[in-house]
Order: C-alpha cells, then sequence, then structure tokens
C-alpha cells in the first residue's frame, strides 16, 4: 500500500439538516479513486465558547444560509489541501486551522473545516480497507457505548413546557448493545402509550422525544418511570436516567438565577431558582429517581457554582460538561484544574476537527473524566459519531430518540459495528460500582 494519498478532489455543496435549514456537505477523492462524503450537524441550544458556525446574512428556509462556508470549502480550503496526504490527519487537521487562522475558526467557518477533517479520515479508511472505527481507533476498538436515548423533549428543542431541555433513558441493564437498543425502544414506545393514554400531547420534539406539556422534571422523570415498568423492566436496575438541564439557556443574566418560564406557567406563577437551589434540587431528583447523570446542570461561566455542584454530588453523579467544556482541551483543563464535572460532552463541531476533538477525549481520559459522544439537535444521515464512540471507547453516545433517520442512522450503524465485531464486542454498564474498567485513550 502506497503511504501517501494525496486528496485530488474536493467539492462542498449545500445540503438539509434535520431542522430544515441549510448545512455543509463535503466530497473527497483520494488518489483519483477513493470517495467519501461527511457532513456537519447544528446545535440549537449553542454554547457561548463554540467554534463559529459561519452563517450568511441571509435568511434560507427557517435559518441563514451557508454559502460562504460552502465556497470558503470549494477555493480556499481546497487550495491549501490539493495533493497534501490524507493518511496524515493530524497534519491535514493543522493545514485546516492554519488556512483559518482564527482562535475559534470564525474565519473559514467550522461548518467549513469540519465536514473536510471529517470527510478525509473517512476515505482514508477506505482506501486502507479498514472499518472507519478501527482506523480511528486502532486494534483496541472493541468497546460498544450505552445508548443515552432522548425520549422527552424540553427547551430549545421544542415548545412545550418543560425548561429542562432533554430527558434520558439509559438502558444499562442490557446484555449487549442490540439488547439496549431493543430495551430502549421498548420503553420509547411505553412512553406514548401512557401518554397518549393521558391526553398528552406525543409529538415529537428536534431530537426524536415526545414534547408534552409536563408540568415540571419532577414529572417528566415519574413518567419515564412508568414507561420503565410498562415495559417490563426494572428502574435502576435495567434502566437509568440521565437530563441535559441546558441551564446556559435558563440563566437570567440580570438576575444571576435560572428562570423556569415553563413551570411557572403551569403553576400561574414565576419560578426562579438561585445555584444553590439548583444544586439542592438536583439532589433531591437523585434521591427520588435512579437519575444517573446531569449535564449542563449549571450555566457554562458560572465555575464557582460548578465547583460546588461537584463537591456535593460529584462522587455519585456524572456531571457533564457539554457548553461548559465545549470539547475545548483549553476550557477542558481549567474545568480539571478547578475540579468541575467529571465527564465532558464530545460534539466534533464545538471545535472543528477530528484531531482537535480526539485531544479533548485523551485530555479527559487522563484526568479520569468520562466522555460522551454526541449529536447535535439538528443532525443530517451523516453517521460518523457512531464510529467514533467505538473508536474512543467513550462507553457512552448521546444521540437522540430510537426514531427519525436522522438519529437512527447512529444507532443503526452502531448496530452494523456490532455485527462485525461479533463476540469481539464488549457493553458495559459505566456506572456499575464494582467496574474498574478505565476508558481507552
Ligand atoms: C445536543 C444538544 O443540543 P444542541 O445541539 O441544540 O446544542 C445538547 O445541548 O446537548
Ligand atoms: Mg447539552
Amino acid at each position: 500500500m502506497n503511504r501517501y494519498l494525496p486528496i485530488t478532489y474536493i467539492y462542498a455543496r449545500e445540503i438539509l439538516d434535520s431542522r430544515g435549514n441549510p448545512t455543509v456537505e463535503v466530497e473527497v477523492v483520494l488518489d483519483g479513486v477513493y470517495e467519501a462524503r461527511a457532513s456537519v450537524p447544528s446545535g440549537a441550544s449553542t454554547g457561548q465558547y463554540e467554534a463559529v458556525e459561519l452563517r450568511d446574512g441571509q435568511e434560507r428556509y427557517l435559518g441563514l444560509g451557508v454559502e460562504k462556508a460552502v465556497s470558503n470549502v470549494n477555493t480556499k480550503i481546497a487550495n491549501a489541501l490539493l495533493g497534501e496526504n490524507a493518511l496524515s490527519q493530524g497534519y491535514i487537521d493543522h493545514l485546516l486551522i492554519d488556512a483559518d487562522g482564527t482562535e475559534n475558526k470564525s474565519n473559514l467557518g467550522a461548518n467549513a473545516i469540519l465536514p473536510v477533517s471529517m470527510a478525509v479520515a473517512k476515505a482514508s479508511a477506505k482506501a486502507l480497507g479498514l472499518p472507519l472505527y478501527q482506523y480511528l481507533g486502532g486494534i483496541r476498538t472493541d468497546s460498544m457505548p450505552v445508548p443515552m436515548m432522548n425520549i422527552l423533549n424540553g427547551g430549545r428543542h421544542s415548545k412545550n413546557s418543560l425548561d429542562f431541555q432533554e430527558f434520558m433513558i439509559l438502558p444499562v441493564g442490557a446484555e449487549n448493545f442490540k439488547e439496549s437498543i431493543r430495551m430502549g425502544t421498548e420503553v420509547y414506545h411505553k412512553l406514548k402509550l401512557i401518554l397518549n393514554k393521558d391526553q398528552m400531547v406525543s409529538a415529537v420534539g428536534d431530537e426524536g422525544g415526545f414534547a408534552p406539556d409536563l408540568k415540571n422534571a419532577r414529572e417528566a422523570l415519574e413518567y419515564l418511570m412508568k414507561a420503565v415498568e410498562l415495559a417490563g423492566y426494572d428502574p435502576g436496575k435495567d434502566v437509568v436516567f440521565a437530563m441535559d438541564a441546558a441551564a446556559s439557556e435558563l440563566l437570567n443574566e440580570r438576575t444571576g438565577c435560572y428562570d423556569f418560564p415553563g413551570e411557572g406557567s403551569q403553576e400561574g406563577c414565576q419560578i426562579s431558582r438561585s445555584t444553590n437551589e439548583m444544586i439542592d434540587y438536583y439532589e433531591s431528583l437523585t434521591a427520588e429517581f435512579p437519575l444517573v447523570s446531569i449535564e449542563d446542570g449549571l450555566a457554562e461561566n458560572d465555575w464557582e457554582g460548578w465547583q460546588k455542584l461537584t463537591c456535593r454530588l460529584g462522587q455519585n453523579i456524572q456531571l457533564v460538561g457539554d457548553d461548559l467544556f465545549v470539547t475545548n482541551t483549553r476550557r477542558i483543563s481549567c474545568g480539571i484544574k478547578l475540579q468541575t464535572a467529571n465527564a465532558v460532552l464530545i460534539k466534533l463541531n464545538q471545535i472543528g476537527t477530528l484531531t482537535e476533538a480526539f485531544d479533548a477525549i485523551h485530555m479527559a481520559h487522563k484526568a479520569g473524566y468520562r466522555t460522551i459522544i454526541s449529536h447535535r439537535s439538528g443532525e443530517t444521515s451523516e453517521d460518523m459519531i457512531a464510529d467514533l464512540a467505538v473508536a474512543c471507547g467513550s462507553g457512552q453516545i448521546k444521540t437522540g430518540a430510537p426514531c427519525r433517520a436522522e438519529r437512527t442512522a447512529k444507532y443503526n450503524q452502531l448496530l452494523r459495528i456490532q455485527e462485525e465485531l461479533g463476540e469481539l464486542a464488549s457493553f458495559r454498564n459505566p456506572f456499575a460500582v464494582d467496574d474498574g474498567r478505565e476508558q481507552s485513550s
């Protein structure tokens, strides 16, 4: 095999994401033969410190266009990369970073840079005849992730009364990944039955979870309990729960407190919680329900609050930084120093290249933080994060409800990977008390 595989073609086009907004898809060809395609997702509750998604001033469909990002790929990025060796992913990604020349990729746009970085890796795997997860992860790639399925949507992802953004189930009691998908899907269907019986709306939010007008987080978790039981599973043993509060979206900058407009509308009064009250609230929810993971429990700049939260709950509860860390090693290292959170959500488009995402994963694992590979609320049928989750041994993947093609694309790719790995595939409950397993890095 020739160890030099030149990039001979790069082309970007505009496609639609799952919210009907424009996004970027890129095709690359290596050595005139090996082709691959990759596309980028888009967030709604984006962190302040994410790499910049370049949008045109002009409204297209519901959102802003990506003509500039597309043109940046077809001109500046193509000029920088054509003829370069695709097998050197680190070098390619650094050429992309240099071509942009800014700290936050605001020049070319993370939505121009990332699909190129991804497509180059996909084409390289193809050229080497390796499954993508193995190309990305090497020989120790046998760990299937537990799915974090977001089956009740709120916050910025739907127009209902739930203030917290995501209520997720994790079928940790499954024997293997395939069984975890079956269990999670059974619970999802039972939840629909229960909501319908209670005359609740079972239309879905952006990530495919139901979006009824529930009173508050407690009621949402009660519904999850009922659905798990109706599906014949034991909550806390077979299936545990996770939440993404997306608290940066709730912060009232003026008062420094977190506002709950949906809960307030249900109660007929204004509801607001201070940082300390938020922590008390989480503590009571984790005492009442098998809630093992809370993401963005506090806002992205509230480092002091995060320290308190970690001190109070970090021993027993997975505290995930999404907006807090934005897959950025500078912010993750700050979190590690301050002992805030104990897990990092990994979103490729928050940082903009595969190499930098791997840097973030390695830094987190080295410090004993867990990682969770994640989709965005606006997705495409791109399934690369499934391979990434296996490649880096994250042990958890967050990619929405088990419905809607842009979400099932990732679960279905994982089902294929499990089949391919056969008996080699391992599947572990990351929350098992006696689980001494280290994440691979
Ligand atoms: C997936 C998420 O939503 P978005 O893509 O809107 O940031 C999240 O906040 O974890
Ligand atoms: Mg989040």
